[in-house]
């Protein structure tokens, strides 16, 4: 049976409705496609506090985590994930790239240019406005 991995990822929105995306860098799994940042959850943690510990440790940056917009179980060819979008807003300083290659803002509309991770598909669907 393919390892079952259970993420939570952030969609954080900044004062002009702009939403952060990271672009996986080429030594991370799923390399170089965009993502919501966040990571594993740990045994014992919630949903939230998971996602505010991974923000902290890749961005550098606190947030408070609210509560779950999407949910989806995505098959990749090595593990089946279930991926997580929480919102959340800034608490405390600003989100610096320490894994990712590449950290930019965009307008919800303008989501579906990038090359997102499989699993995020959903997500972003939910996010984009349908015109
Ligand atoms: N963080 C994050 N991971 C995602 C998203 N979509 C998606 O398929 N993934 C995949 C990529 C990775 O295989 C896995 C998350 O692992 P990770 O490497 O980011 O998290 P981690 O820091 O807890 O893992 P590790 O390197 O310590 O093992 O989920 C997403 O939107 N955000």
């Amino acid at each position: 049976m393919k390892k079952q991995v259970k993420v939570v990822a952030a969609i954080i929105e900044n004062e002009k409705e702009e939403i952060l995306c990271a672009l996986r860098s080429p030594d991370m799994s799923i390399p170089n496609m965009w993502e919501f940042p966040g990571g594993k959850v740990e045994n014992g943690e919630s949903l939230q506090e998971a996602l505010e510990r991974e923000i902290q440790e890749e961005l550098g940056c606190s947030i408070r985590a609210g509560e779950v917009f999407n949910r989806n179980v995505h098959e990749y060819d090595s593990f089946v994930i279930e991926l997580i979008a929480i919102k959340a807003r800034l608490l405390e300083g600003e989100p610096e790239p320490k894994e990712h290659a590449k950290l930019v803002w965009l307008k919800q509309e303008h989501l579906p240019s990038l090359v997102w991770a499989p699993a995020d598909i959903p997500a972003v669907e939910e996010l984009t406005p349908s015109r």
